[in-house]
C-alpha cells in the first residue's frame, strides 16, 4: 500500500487554489523549460547518489575528517562529472555554488577555487600556447590549481603586494620569493592541503623596474607524492608568466593594465547568482516554518495563529522575498554584459571594461549586502529554532558574509563604483551607466507614486548623490586639500552615490524585465506586486537619499507607507506558492525548518537525536569533572 505522504494541514491550505503556474516561474528563473529539465534529471542524478550522503552530520566531525570527508565526495563528483546529463559547464556551474554544490558539500568544495577562479584566470589571462598546454591538463584534473593573490598583508591594496617575481635574462626564469612575513599568501582557497598548481600574483620585477602586479603559473606540490616543492616557503620555483609581457628580455606592456584584474570580475559577477541562491533557500525556509508555526494570540480566544498573519512577519519576510526576483534578473542582465563585454575585449575592444567593472563592482557589493541582511532578518524570524546549526541559517549565513569580503570587500568596491560614476559624470562619456547620469529625469521635481514615478525617483537620486558628492570634491578642492585628501574626505557622500547607482541598476532590470517578459496575467500580477513592493521597501528604507534630490513630501512617503502595506496584505496569501516556485528540494534547503511537507517538528527531532551526546543518557564526562564538583562541598 503506497505511504501517506504528509503534508503539514497549514501548507497544504496555502496551496490550494494556486492562482498562478508555479512552473512558470520555475522555468523564468532557471532560464527556460529546457533548463528546469536540465536541472532537475542533474539534481536527480546527483542526489540519488548514496556514497555522496553524509553517514553522520558534517557539525560533528573533526576539521581534518570533515575536510576529508568534503573531498571524498568533491572527487566522486567529477568523476560523476564526465557522465552528467547536463554536460560539463552547466554540472559545475551548479556544482560550484549555494545550491546543488551545497547540497552534497555542505562545508564548502575544495576543487570550488580550480573551476570559479584558476581556470577563467588561464581562460582570461594566458597566452594561446599556455592554454594548450595548462587549460586541458586542468580540465582533465590532471592538476588542481588555484588563485593566490592576498597575503598576510594585503587583500585589498594590489599594489601594495609583496611577493616579487624577478626576471633573470641570463637563466629566462622568474625568481619568485616572498620577501617578509606579511607576504605570505594568505586565504586562497584549497591553497593549504588540496593544490598543486596556483596562479600566484606577484609583483613583477625585470631590469631593475617594478612593473606592477602580474599573474603567475606556479607549482606549489609534487604531483605524484604531493609534497611541498623545495624552498616552497621562500619560493624559488620555476614559474611561468601567464600573459606574455616578456619578449627576448624586454618587458611589453600590456594593452591595458587593467585586464590583470579580468578574473576578479568574473567571479564578482557569478557571486550576485550564488548570494541570490542563498537568499532564496533563507527565504524558503523562513516563509515555510511561518506558515507553520502557530503562536501567540492574535484575536482574543482564537486559536493560535500562524505567524505568517503577523503584519510584523510579513514585514520580514516578504521584502527579501521580492530581492530574490530583483537580485536574479539584475544578475542575468549582469551576465549577459560580462558576456558581451568579453567577447569585445577578446577582439581587442575594452570599451565596455569600465561599465563592466563598475556594475560587477556594484552589484556584488550589493546583493551581498543586502543577502546576509535578509537573510539574518529570515533566521531572526524563525525564533529559537532559527538558531539551530540543523536549521542551515548559520551555515548560509557564512556563506553570505564571506561573499561581502571576498572578491574585493564591499567598501572598496562601493567606492571603485564611485569612482567610476564621478569620471563618467564629468565627462559625460562612458557607456551603459551613463543612460542613467546623462538620462536624467529633467523637468519638474513632481512625484507621482506610480511604478514609473517611483523608478524616476531612484534617478533622480543616484543622478543626484553622484551631484553632492562631485560638489564635495570640488569644494575640498577649492579648500586646496590635495586630490586624495579630498577623495577621502567625501568617502560617506561617495558611497551613497553608489549604492544608490546600484539600486537603480536592480530597479530598473526588475521593471524592465516585467515589460519584456512573455509572462501570463497571472505571473505577470503576482511578480509586479512584488516589484512594486520591493522598490517602495527600498525607497522607505532609504527616504534621506530621496528627500535630498527630489520633492518628496511627508504626505508621499505616507501614502508609500499605507501601499505597502496593502502589497504586504495582497501577497501574503502566495508566499508558500512563491517559495515552492523556486523548487528547491529538501536536499538542497538542507533544512527541517524549511521541508517541503512542514513536518517541522519531528524532523527537529530527528536531527536532534543525530548528536553523539544523545547517544547515551550520561556522558562520560560527568563522571571525570561534574561529579568531584558535586561532591567538592565548594
Ligand atoms: C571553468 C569554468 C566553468 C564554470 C564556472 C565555474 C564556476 C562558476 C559558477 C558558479 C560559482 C559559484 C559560486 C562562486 C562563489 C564564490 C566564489 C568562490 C570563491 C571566492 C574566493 C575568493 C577569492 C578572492 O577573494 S580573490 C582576491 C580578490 N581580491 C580583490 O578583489 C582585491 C580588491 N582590490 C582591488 O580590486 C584593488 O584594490 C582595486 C579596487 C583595483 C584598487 O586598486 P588600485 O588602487 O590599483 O586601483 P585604482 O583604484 O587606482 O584604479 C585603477 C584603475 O583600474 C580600474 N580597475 C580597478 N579594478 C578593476 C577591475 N577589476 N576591472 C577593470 N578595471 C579595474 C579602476 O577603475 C581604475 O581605472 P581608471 O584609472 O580608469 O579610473
Ligand atoms: C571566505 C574567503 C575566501 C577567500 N578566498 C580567497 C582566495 O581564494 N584567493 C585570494 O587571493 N584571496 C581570498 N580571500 C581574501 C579576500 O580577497 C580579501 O580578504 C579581501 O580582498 C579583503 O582584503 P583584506 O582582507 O586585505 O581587507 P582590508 O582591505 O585590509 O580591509 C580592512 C578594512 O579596511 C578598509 N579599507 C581597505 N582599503 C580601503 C580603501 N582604499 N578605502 C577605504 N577603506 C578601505 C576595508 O573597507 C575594511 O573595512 C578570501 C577571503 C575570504 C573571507
Amino acid at each position: 500500500m503506497s505511504k501517506e505522504i504528509y503534508e503539514n494541514p497549514d501548507l497544504k491550505k496555502e496551496r490550494q487554489n494556486c492562482p498562478f503556474n508555479k512552473e512558470e516561474i520555475t522555468h523564468l528563473l532557471d532560464g527556460g523549460k529546457e533548463k528546469t529539465i536540465e536541472r532537475k534529471q542533474l539534481e536527480n542524478y546527483i542526489l540519488s547518489d548514496e556514497q555522496l550522503k553524509d553517514a553522520v552530520p558534517m557539525e560533528y566531525l573533526s576539521h581534518a575528517d570533515k575536510y576529508a570527508e568534503e573531498l571524498r565526495k568533491a572527487c566522486l563528483l567529477m568523476h560523476k562529472l564526465a557522465d552528467s546529463p547536463a554536460g560539463q559547464v552547466p554540472t559545475l556551474r551548479a556544482l560550484m555554488g549555494a545550491g546543488l554544490g551545497s547540497a552534497v558539500l555542505k562545508e564548502g568544495n575544495p576543487l570550488a577555487l580550480h573551476y570559479v577562479m584558476f581556470i577563467p584566470a588561464l581562460m582570461g589571462q594566458g597566452t594561446i600556447d599556455q592554454q594548450a598546454k595548462w587549460l586541458e591538463k586542468a580540465y582533465n584534473l590532471n592538476m588542481i590549481g588555484t588563485y593566490a593573490q592576498t597575503e598576510l598583508g594585503h587583500g585589498t591594496f594590489l599594489r601594495g603586494l609583496e611577493t616579487r617575481a624577478t626576471y633573470d635574462p641570463k637563466t629566462q626564469e622568474f625568481i619568485l620569493e616572498s620577501p617578509s612575513l606579511t607576504a605570505y599568501k594568505w586565504w586562497p582557497g584549497s591553497l593549504g592541503k588540496t593544490a598543486n598548481y596556483a596562479v600566484v600574483m606577484a609583483q613583477l620585477y625585470t631590469k631593475g623596474k617594478c612593473e606592477g602586479t602580474h599573474p603567475f603559473m606556479v607549482q606549489l606540490r609534487d604531483e605524484e607524492t604531493h609534497e611541498p616543492l623545495p624552498g616552497i616557503v621562500n619560493m624559488w620555483l620555476n614559474p611561468v608568466c601567464i600573459s606574455s609581457y616578456i619578449h627576448y628580455g624586454t618587458y611589453v606592456k600590456p594593452t591595458n593594465s587593467k585586464l590583470s584584474y579580468a578574473t576578479m570580475v568574473f567571479v564578482r559577477v557569478v557571486v550576485c547568482q550564488d548570494v541570490t541562491t542563498n537568499l532564496r533557500k533563507a527565504v524558503t525556509i523562513a516563509t515555510r516554518y511561518s506558515c507553520v508555526r502557530r503562536q501567540s494570540e492574535l484575536k482574543p480566544g482564537d486559536r493560535e495563529p500562524q505567524v505568517m498573519d503577523y503584519q510584523a512577519q510579513q514585514n520580514k519576510l516578504l521584502p527579501p522575498l521580492a530581492a530574490t526576483f530583483a537580485f536574479q534578473l539584475a544578475a542575468d542582465h549582469l551576465w549577459n554584459l560580462y558576456h558581451t563585454a568579453n567577447n569585445n575585449i577578446e577582439q581587442g575592444d575594452l570599451e565596455l571594461l569600465p561599465d563592466l567593472h563598475g556594475l560587477s563592482c556594484a552589484l556584488k557589493a550589493l546583493c551581498s549586502s543586502e543577502a546576509a541582511n535578509f537573510v539574518e532578518v529570515c533566521r531572526q524570524s524563525c525564533g529559537g529554532h532559527g538558531y539551530m546549526s540543523c536549521s542551515n541559517f548559520p551555515r548560509i549565513y557564512g556563506q553570505v558574509t564571506a561573499a561581502e569580503t571576498y572578491e574585493g570587500e564591499n567598501t572598496v568596491l562601493w567606492l571603485q563604483v564611485a569612482r567610476y560614476l564621478v569620471k563618467t559624470r564629468k565627462e559625460q562619456s562612458g557607456g551603459l551607466s551613463v543612460k542613467y547620469l546623462i538620462g536624467e529625469e529633467k523637468g519638474p521635481k513632481t512625484v507621482d507614486t506610480t511604478l514609473e514615478g517611483i523608478v524616476k525617483l531612484y534617478r533622480r537620486a543616484a543622478v543626484g548623490l553622484v551631484d553632492v558628492a562631485i560638489a564635495e570634491l570640488d569644494k575640498s578642492g577649492r579648500k586646496g586639500e590635495a586630490p586624495h585628501d579630498a577623495w577621502n574626505h567625501a568617502a560617506v557622500y561617495l558611497i551613497k552615490a553608489a549604492q544608490a547607482h546600484a539600486r537603480l541598476f536592480v530597479v530598473e532590470s526588475f521593471v524592465d524585465s516585467l515589460k519584456e517578459g512573455k509572462l501570463s496575467a497571472p505571473v505577470r500580477t503576482v511578480l509586479s506586486q512584488l516589484c512594486e513592493l520591493f522598490i517602495i521597501y527600498w525607497l522607505l528604507e532609504r527616504s534621506g537619499d530621496f528627500f535630498l534630490c527630489s520633492n518628496l513630501t511627508k504626505q508621499d512617503l505616507l501614502l508609500l507607507n499605507s501601499k505597502y502595506v496593502e502589497l504586504l496584505a495582497a501577497i501574503r496569501p502566495q508566499a508558500v506558492n512563491l517559495v515552492d516556485s523556486f523548487d528547491l528540494r529538501d536536499e538542497v534547503l538542507n533544512s527541517p525548518l524549511g521541508c517541503w511537507d512542514g513536518n517541522v517538528y519531528q524532523r527537529l527531532f530527528d536531527e536532534a537525536a543525530k548528536s553523539p551526546l544523545n547517544q547515551s543518557n550520561v556522558h562520560e564526562s560527568f563522571h571525570k569533572y561534574l561529579k568531584p564538583l558535586l561532591k567538592s562541598n565548594l
